[in-house]
């Protein structure tokens, strides 16, 4: 069985995106929504990025931004991975992936629930991430409905994941990987680098 991906999201300091690679990470997130208390710009995330291994994916957060703002914010921060949070198309996830970027595309548990039957099975293709209603507020969700119509494809679960809770969630909802902001957290927006290095510690205890 692959190994579980584990994504470190919303850093904004060299420190932590040290702590984040050297505690095992296979992602670092950098968000360039608008209006969050983690927002870096595109020059922040390059050279936040240049100590990234090849290895490690450097994901750029949006939401609901145009395709050429998020074209050219991903470039000029030469990250990965795109992840779109919002209610973009699948069009913009190929084109984006078209245009060398991998991508992750991001639900809120509402939404990907709500998908009909057929658009779900196109989804399945992608790399996708459940996520609770409100992104990077910490808040969990009733994973009851996930649990019993998960996913088929890549999925990442996050919402309110933290050291304490990631390994039971794991084992119970055996995502792809998980993705992880404010339960890393000592206030919110600043990252604690020993959460980071518990959090990863705990999701590998459950693999
Ligand atoms: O983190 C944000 O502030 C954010 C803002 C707008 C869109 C997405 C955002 N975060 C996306 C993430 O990938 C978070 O890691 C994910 O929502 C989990 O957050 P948390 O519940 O705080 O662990």
């Amino acid at each position: 069985m692959p190994q579980l991906y584990i994504k470190i999201c919303g850093l904004s300091t060299p420190e932590s995106v040290a702590a984040a690679v050297a505690a095992g990470a296979d992602a670092v997130g950098f968000v360039f929504a608008p209006g969050s208390p983690r927002t870096v710009d595109a020059e922040l995330a390059a050279s936040l990025g240049q100590a990234v291994p090849a290895d490690v994916e450097t994901v750029g957060v949006f939401r609901n931004q145009p395709l050429a703002e998020v074209m050219d914010i991903a470039t000029s921060a030469a990250v990965s991975t795109v992840q779109l949070h919002g209610d973009e198309p699948l069009a913009d996830i190929r084109a984006l992936r078209d245009a060398g970027f991998k991508t992750l595309r991001a639900f809120s548990v509402d939404a990907f629930e709500a998908l009909p039957e057929a658009e779900r099975l196109l989804w399945d293709a992608e790399r996708i991430l459940i996520d609770a209603v409100e992104p990077g507020a910490g808040v969990t969700f009733d994973a009851t409905n996930v649990l019993a119509e998960p996913p088929a494809g890549m999925w990442l679960l996050a919402g309110g994941l933290n050291p304490g809770n990631v390994a039971g969630l794991v084992k119970t909802l055996n995502p792809s990987g998980v993705d992880v902001s404010s339960g890393v957290e000592s206030s919110r927006g600043v990252k604690d680098n020993g959460l980071i290095a518990d959090f990863i510690r705990a999701a590998r205890s459950a693999e």
